[in-house]
């Protein structure tokens, strides 16, 4: 027989589909008329590791229309075109703890409340390079494309069928008009923005697209950077506080990942520098996100212990070895140190320099120095030979260097 050890992975992923498929309940969308005639019964799972492997199960193929997952990749699109500061002088970065369709203006500023419900959605569009709705949509669709690493088309009827249907949203287009947000016209914005939700994609290209926001803004799957890591950033803590509507908060608490749903039934949700998921369920909830898709997850994550803010126990020390026998005494240092790693080494070493011990730092061992290990290290090395204190380093991969 042969072995075929991503087995694991596929079944963890059956599980959550059964899981999934046990709970009954939900309405497909029928505000737009054609999503009604989306399929209830239809489930796929895709998750999409950082490292450009997927693995998926179900209709994980099945293609379906984006709707709201768009949502935090166009604001990827428009915060690497604009820069934070600009984008934030049109849409706000507050949960709104009201529904997707909700007319909602920050009373203040004249801003809706954030940029995953659809009137900070629409204002985000509207901040798309180009003047015309043809030219807003083709730098959308090419961004999505990017982050899904494939040529994604547009389901014309459902674009129609929204097109006809969308007063309300063209009413949250006007008030932002109004208030002065908006940076185009209604309609331009509007027509962006619809062509936006129906473009079609499949739980696999959900799953892609988070794992890109995963990856750092690099879509692990082509190489492609597509973002930088501070929008990528910026945009997983946008979904990590309003991703799931006026459900963000519990979500947050029971799940932990942060996601972004639609109601055309996908789900995408990621967990940084480790992967993206797509889900795809047609059923909604009373809150306008997959039914099936939020207990896939919610299974998953807990089974699996994927909550971001989990306690992952206490660190491996970073000193390896103490070499107290040499003069001067070495410290081997390993793994990757970020803050508390080098407050752990400069706190131990503290201790032997103020004995008047000579100190090597040794970082052979080390695969990494974050920002604060190395800033951290750097000044102690200054104090070091301020004070006249005898504190070296070995670091022959160059990792003290401003560059790494
Ligand atoms: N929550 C959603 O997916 C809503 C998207 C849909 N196109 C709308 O604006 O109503």
């Amino acid at each position: 027989m042969t072995v075929d050890l991503r087995d694991p992975i596929r079944l963890a992923l059956a599980r959550v589909v059964e899981e999934g498929r046990k709970l009954e309940g939900g309405d497909v969308a029928s505000y737009i008329p054609e999503l009604a005639r989306a399929d209830p019964d239809a489930l796929g799972v895709a998750i999409a590791s950082v490292r450009g492997t997927i693995h998926e199960t179900g209709d994980s193929d099945t293609e379906f229309t984006i709707q709201s997952v768009s949502k935090p990749f166009v604001l990827a699109l428009a915060l690497e075109q604009a820069g934070l500061t600009e984008v934030t002088r049109h849409v706000g970065l507050e949960p709104s703890g009201e529904p997707f369709n909700a007319i909602s203006l920050d009373e203040a500023t004249g801003r809706p409340f954030n940029p995953m419900i659809n009137a900070g959605a629409i204002v985000t569009s509207s901040l798309i390079d180009g003047d015309s709705a043809a030219e807003k949509f083709a730098v959308i669709r090419r961004g999505l494309e990017a982050f899904a690493g494939r040529q994604l088309d547009v389901d014309d009827a459902v674009f129609e069928s929204e097109l006809e249907s969308g007063d309300r949203n063209r009413a949250l287009a006007y008030l932002a008009r109004s208030a002065g947000t908006l940076a185009s016209s209604v309609d331009v914005a509007t027509e962006a923005y619809f062509r936006q939700c129906a473009l079609l994609v499949s739980a696999r290209d959900i799953a892609v697209m988070a794992a890109t926001l995963a990856a750092g803004g690099r879509n692990p799957v082509t190489g492609e950077r597509v973002v930088s890591e501070a929008v990528a950033r910026w945009t997983t803590a946008v979904m990590s506080s309003c991703g799931m509507y006026d459900a963000s908060g519990a979500w947050m608490v029971r799940v932990g990942l942060p996601a972004k749903s639609g109601v055309g039934g996908g789900v995408a949700a990621l967990l940084p520098d480790q992967f993206g998921i797509g889900t795809f369920s047609p059923p909604l909830d009373a809150q306008g996100n997959s039914a099936r898709g939020v207990a896939m997850l919610e299974a998953l994550s807990n089974e699996y212990g994927l909550h971001l803010l989990m306690h992952r126990g206490e660190p491996l020390s970073p000193i390896s070895t103490l070499d107290t026998d040499r003069d001067p005494i070495v410290a081997r240092l390993r793994g990757e140190l970020v803050f508390s790693g080098a407050e752990e080494v400069l706190t131990r070493l503290d201790t032997l320099a103020r004995d008047g011990v000579a100190i090597e730092m040794d970082l052979e061992g080390v695969t990494r120095l974050g920002p604060a290990a190395r800033l951290l290290f750097r000044d102690a090395l200054k104090e070091a030979s301020a004070s006249g204190h005898d504190l070296t380093v070995n670091d022959p991969d160059g990792l003290l260097d401003e560059a790494n």
